[in-house]
């Protein structure tokens, strides 16, 4: 794909116009550029970034990018009522590649319930087996060289056997393997792999293809030979227009029609325009700026309705985290992150990665996901008390259409064992918690993180200025279920580290070997405090565009169409009407490779409408 300027756009034709240059985006405009026949813009609000290695390339440098402008929308929450009335930071990526460029390279795909569901809840074709079948479309999986090093062969091997051999390796654009220094500076942290297996957890049966109950290593998306992340930006080269405003439209017949788009561009924020025959991607905000959403919240923005749709903007679900970190011996071999705020330690590493050694080629590769009752024996009361909460709720007509069944496949799944919580090990003190690491000392973090919310939020614009943040509200712990199992997470993080071998490796002094949440925090009640202080956004933000029957608050069909209209479709994460136990990235290519192939009636149409104007 060419880079164009602005002249070469406004007041032009297009086959598609795609707003956002992001994961899915790219992967899309990727595809049908397959097509020679087709002219594609992809309008992206932030930058290119194509010559910024290694701010973006160079992986396992967490956070370098968080609020950082350039990168990073930094949105924020709204204060949020059930979480102390704390706002938090809300990034997400901005540039080509959007949130791929900065994200942390951690590559798992959910197990296979979790995506049937999305087929129940009446999404025909939105099953695993579609769903595994596209992941090998998006991806080439790199298996790594185990002659190159590890002293146990045997048990090593067994560590890195997360890939079916029978099954296909793909043959996508984006690489995903194990990082190049997992042998070797990361051996360590299969101490905690081993750790959870000494927990009791199994390791998991085949975490890429549907069964990731337990532990494993997981890949990393990142180039196997040079070591520089991949991402959707490898699949394209294109560059960024503008910020995008309204979709506009030339006919209201039936369904509405878009013929096109207006946007920004420049410092001095010029209102451009760009038609496209048909299809565009989109997010809540732009539907709701062109008349698409809640009636109320277009009245409240003096924005005309067009097509009244309730579900833009809601069922927002959002998988948090946060980090527990403890010191490590003081004299600890292996490095850890902690070391690269030394300015010394950084410019070695800097050195050693550009002989694909040290610190940056290695990755958070410690992953185990499980269900609550093998952390918690409360685990039957809590669903049952939420249960009873529900049909409560039920009975006093509470919910919008839709939202008691999501419910009941979430109970019904929780209760069979659905994995709602997840750990993953860092080297290295985490990114959130309330005390700061000691200078000079190690550290090593386990992730806590929830994986079925039953809190739902919104997002919605406050204002027609395109320009101006939309209302992020994901209501945190509005079901209290979700704060409850959290802090047996915590618990069940801190039983961990009385286990070999990660009990070797910490340091002996019980007074400083908890840095975060701290040995001063201990009753439920204190916990509770500490993880609203405490808790981030997991980056995972699902739900506020919904593939749902339009009857249940649902925003699009399954070929990801939005009710009402004729050729407007979203094609991100936005989509996802159920969270599922996994982290998002991966999704987010399928989706796109999977909506185009949903698509493609809608595709013959735009084929027939060019033969019959050429
Ligand atoms: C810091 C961070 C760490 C993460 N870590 C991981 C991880 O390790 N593993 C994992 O699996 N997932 C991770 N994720 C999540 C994962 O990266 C995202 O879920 C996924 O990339 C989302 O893809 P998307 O296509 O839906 O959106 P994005 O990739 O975010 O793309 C949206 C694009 O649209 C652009 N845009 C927005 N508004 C406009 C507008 N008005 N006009 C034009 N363009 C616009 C944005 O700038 C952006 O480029 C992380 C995310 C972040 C932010």
């Amino acid at each position: 794909m060419p880079l164009v300027s602005v002249d070469e756009v406004a007041g032009y034709n297009f086959d598609f116009i795609l707003i956002g240059g992001g994961t899915a985006g790219l992967t899309l405009a990727s595809r049908l550029s397959e097509n020679a026949e087709w002219s594609i813009l992809v309008l992206e609000a932030g930058n290119a970034h194509l010559d910024d290695h290694p701010l973006i390339s160079r992986p396992s440098q967490y956070g370098l990018q968080f609020a950082n402008p350039e990168y990073d929308w930094a949105f924020k929450t709204v204060p949020q009522k059930f979480s102390n009335n704390l706002e938090y930071l809300w990034s997400r990526g901005k540039g080509l590649g959007g949130s791929s460029a900065m994200n942390f390279s951690v590559w798992t795909l959910p197990p296979k319930e979790d995506i049937d569901n999305w087929e129940k809840l009446g999404n025909p074709g939105w099953n695993w087996d579609n769903f595994e079948k596209y992941s090998r479309k998006a991806v080439t999986y790199v298996p790594l060289e185990l002659e190159k090093g590890g002293s146990e062969p045997v048990s090593v091997e067994a560590a890195f056997s997360v890939w079916d051999a029978s099954k296909a390796r793909g043959d996508g654009p984006i690489f995903i393997t194990h990082p190049r220094q997992i042998l070797d500076v990361d051996l360590k942290l299969y101490q905690a792999s081993e750790t959870f297996l000494n927990m009791g957890l199994p390791k998991s049966r085949a975490p890429y293809h549907g069964d990731c109950n337990g532990t494993y290593l997981n890949l990393n998306n990142v180039h196997p030979t040079l070591h520089s992340r991949t991402y959707s930006i490898d699949a394209i080269q294109i560059r960024p227009l503008g910020k995008t405003k309204p979709i506009y439209f030339d006919s209201v017949d039936g369904d509405l029609e878009a013929s096109g788009v207006e946007f920004y561009h420049g410092p001095e924020k010029k209102l451009y325009q760009a038609s496209a025959a048909e299809g565009s991607n989109c997010f809540s905000w732009i539907l709701e700026l062109s008349g698409i959403g809640r009636p109320e919240v277009l009245t409240k923005l003096g924005v005309k309705v067009k097509v009244p749709l309730d579900g833009v903007g809601e069922n927002v679900q959002e998988h948090i985290w946060t980090g527990c970190s403890f010191k490590l011996k003081d004299d600890y071999e292996h490095d850890t992150y902690d070391i690269l705020k030394d300015p010394v330690q950084l410019e070695k590493h800097m050195g050693l990665y550009s002989k694909g050694q040290g610190l940056f080629s290695t990755g958070i590769v410690t992953m185990a996901g499980m269900p609550l009752r093998t952390i918690t024996s409360d685990a039957e009361k809590l669903y049952a008390a939420e249960e009873a909460r529900i049909r409560q709720d039920i009975q006093e007509g509470k919910y919008p259409p839709g939202l008691a069944e999501q419910y009941e496949i979430q109970l019904q799944y929780a209760n069979k064992g659905a994995l709602d919580c997840e750990l993953l090990g860092v080297a290295g003190n985490s990114v959130t918690g309330r005390n700061p690491p000691l200078p000079g000392k190690k550290y090593y973090s386990i992730g806590a993180f929830l994986n079925h919310n039953f809190s739902r939020g919104t997002i919605h614009c406050l204002s027609s200025d395109p320009h101006e943040p939309p209302a992020i509200d994901p209501h945190y712990f509005e079901r209290d279920i979700d704060l409850q199992i959290f802090i047996k997470t915590i618990r069940y993080v801190r039983e961990i580290t009385k286990k070999a071998p990660l009990k070797d490796i910490l340091s002996d002094d019980p007074a400083s070997m908890e840095l975060n949440p701290g040995a001063e925090i201990q009753t439920d009640e204190q916990i509770a405090n500490w993880l609203k202080q405490c808790l981030s956004t997991t980056w995972h933000t699902t739900g506020s565009l919904s593939m749902l029957p339009k009857d249940k608050n649902g925003v699009v069909d399954p070929t990801l169409k939005v009710y009402g209209t004729k050729n407007i479709r979203v094609v991100d994460v936005s989509i996802i009407p159920l969270q599922f136990a996994a982290h998002t990235q991966a999704t987010a290519y399928i989706i796109a490779e999977q909506g185009l192939s949903s698509a493609l009636s809608f595709l013959s149409f735009i084929a027939a409408h060019r033969s019959l104007n050429h």
